[in-house]
Formats: C-alpha cells, structure tokens, sequence
C-alpha cells in the first residue's frame, strides 16, 4: 500500500484532539412506534476512530443516517464541527454534506465510470475545474494504493479495491469526519485486515475523524480508539476499547464480545453444579496493570497446589494486556478456594465462581 501523501496535500481538517466534530444531545427518532433512536447523546472527538457497534435493528444506520443529514431526528441536538444542522434545510445541508464523508457495505460506485471519475465525481458536483479535480483523485488513488487502476472500471476490481476508491471518493471533498457504514461487511477477513489498516493509516497521517457502525467486535477491536454499544436505540456502554474488552457491563457487549473472550470450554461449563465439592472453577480477569505481573507464579509460591490452569490467554489491546483465564481449585480444603480469591483480588483481578466441577476430584 502506498500511503506516504501529507495531510496538507491531501489537505483533509486536522484538529486537536479536544476538538468536538459530533455532538448528539438526547437524541430521538421514531418510526411509528419503534424507538430506533430513544436518547441518544454522544461526543466524537477530532482525530478519533469511534466504533459503533450493535445487533441488527439496533439503530446504527437511522444514528449514522442522522450524523449525514439523510434523517432528520424527531428531538434532540445534532452538531457537527460545532454547528447545529437539526434545523438545516437541503440546500444548507449541502455544503455540511461536503464536510461527512461515507463509505458503503456495497462500496456504491457508479460502473459507468473509471476509477478515477469515480474518485472526481464529487468534486465535479461541487464544481472544482477539471484539471484540479484530476490531480487530486491521483493524489488520493495513490494514497489507497490503486494508482495503476485509475482508467480501468469499476467491474474490473475486487471488493477490497473497490472499496480503497470508495475511501479514496468519501475523502475527495475533503471532509472532517468519515462514516463508515459496515464497509467491511461484505470483504473475507484477510481484506478486511487491510481495509482496517488503510482507515488507521488515514486516520494517523490526516488527523481524520472516523465513526464507523458494526456489528462486529473484530472490527472495533482492530482499528477503534473508543467503542459505544448501541441496543434498541440506546446507548448502553461506551469506553476505551480495551477497557470495554476487559470488562464489558452491559449484558448485550458481554453477548457481542462472546466470540472474542476466551469462554469457559462448553464440556466443562456442561457440568458444572451450585453444590461444593470436586474442583471450583474461577473465572479470573485483569487488565492493564494487574495484568503485567507474574500472578500465577506468586499465587503459586504463595498458596502452592492451590490451582491449575484450565483455559485462558492474554490479548493486546491498544497497547493494553487484556487477561481472562479459568482455573479450578480443589475444594478438599475449605478454606482454600477463599484464600486464593483473596489473594487475587487483592492483584486487582476480577474473579468469579462459576461453579463447581464434581466430576474432577
Ligand atoms: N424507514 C423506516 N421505517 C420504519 N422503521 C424503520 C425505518 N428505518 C429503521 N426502522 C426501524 O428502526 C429500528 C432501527 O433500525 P436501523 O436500520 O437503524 O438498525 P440497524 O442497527 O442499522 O440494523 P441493521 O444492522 O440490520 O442494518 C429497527 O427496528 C427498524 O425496523
């Protein structure tokens, strides 16, 4: 991938990272009955990648359709770049259009038309002269690695191309923020990695603002600086991703991240049972800086023979160790499986009894 072009090049809004590009105050939209949106406020910061994630039917696209002027809210405040657009009419929400760029699940190029008029159309609509705009759409091919395609079509390409021109077209106006609707949802894992790295890589050198919507906690995990869940129109978590990660609240983020967090192998999970006896089995968390240390080895010089390790693994999150590990511990002595709760809660972890296995004795 080619993508060593400048911010001011390319000339995309760079703005400190205190800056407030999205503002949504209480923000409510009904269809009929349905609440897709019921209240929603939410701040995105310039510079940041926001990931906003939800099952199907949660609100995400009637949120994202809001953020772009598409949809109008019934109440509440929308602010972009510190303007309110809530009460805009079309012809004054043309040039806040210009400023929100989007990419698509099914990337929405026109067939008709090359890569590079794909990339120039909608600096033609905002009526920049033919010679600037053609210069520019190399610029930007360039940075999403597709220079040599600019006189081929669209059909030509495979998805994971088709969607560099779609980023390369949403940047061409130069807009402060990106949407990302599910633009990864229709690419195998291997494009979609690189489609990811290509945003981050956007999002670093340009200092653009992206929100992207999914339903995909991969997809957060790997590009997002901040998550929000979003469930039946509500906003119902939100934090730093590895923080979410590490001890997600809200029973439909525990649900979302079920693929992503090592779980309790189902044989054992089958037989656990409320009544004490065989071996307990602890669910232990830690992250950060709980995570860094050698708990294990001092638990075991400290109470040894107390455990052994049944499943876990250590991932890294922005930088952060997320742990999550199960372990079993005998239940012949009473008083031990308390001792080493004890001794791990005061290392900061996060331990649960699951249950008992009385099978394992
Ligand atoms: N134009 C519409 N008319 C009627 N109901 C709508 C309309 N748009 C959305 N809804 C309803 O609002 C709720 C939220 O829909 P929305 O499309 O925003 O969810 P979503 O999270 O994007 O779902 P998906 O991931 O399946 O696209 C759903 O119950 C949906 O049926």
């Amino acid at each position: 991938m080619n993508s060593i072009v400048s911010a001011s090049t390319i000339g995309a809004t760079s703005k400190a990272a205190s800056n407030e590009v999205v503002r949504l105050v209480d923000v409510h939209r009904h269809f009929g009955a349905t609440p897709a949106l019921d209240g929603i406020s939410l701040t995105v910061h310039g510079g940041e990648i926001l990931g906003i994630i939800g099952r199907s039917g949660a609100g995400k696209s009637t949120l994202i359709r809001c953020l772009n002027g598409l949809e109008r809210p019934d109440s509440g405040e929308i602010e972009i770049e510190g303007r309110s657009i809530v009460g805009l009419d079309e012809k004054d929400l043309q040039p806040l259009r210009r400023r929100v760029g989007m990419i698509f699940q099914h990337f929405n190029l026109l067939s008709s038309r090359t890569v590079e008029e794909n990339v120039a159309l909608p600096m033609k609509i905002a009526g920049i002269a033919k010679a600037e705009r053609l210069t520019r759409a190399h610029e930007l091919l360039e940075l999403v690695g597709l220079a040599d395609k600019a006189k081929t079509y669209p059909s030509s390409l495979s998805g994971g191309q088709k969607q560099r021109v779609g980023i390369a077209r949403a940047l061409a106006a130069r807009p402060a923020l990106l949407l990302s609707d599910e633009a990864t949802s229709a690419l195998d894992p291997e494009t979609t990695r690189s489609i990811l790295t290509l945003l981050k890589d956007i999002n670093r050198k340009l200092g653009l603002t992206i929100v992207l919507i999914t339903h995909e906690m991969e997809v957060v995990r790997n590009i997002a600086d901040r998550v929000a869940v979003i469930d039946a129109g509500r906003i119902v978590e939100e934090g730093q991703v590895w923080s979410v990660f590490a001890d997600p609240k809200a029973p439909i983020t525990q649900s979302l991240l079920s693929g992503s967090r090592p779980q309790l192998p189902e044989h054992i999970a089958a037989r656990l049972s409320l009544t004490t006896g065989g071996e307990a089995i602890l669910s232990i968390d830690m992250a950060g800086p709980a995570a860094q240390g050698a708990v294990f080895a001092d638990l075991s010089a400290a109470l040894p023979q107390s455990f052994r390790l049944v499943h876990g693994g250590i991932d890294h999150i922005q930088n952060q160790p997320v742990a999550r590990f199960f372990i079993a511990v005998p239940t012949r002595d009473p008083a031990l499986k308390d001792k080493v709760l004890q001794f791990l809660t005061a290392r900061s972890a996060r331990v649960e009894v699951l249950g008992y296995d009385t099978d394992h004795v």
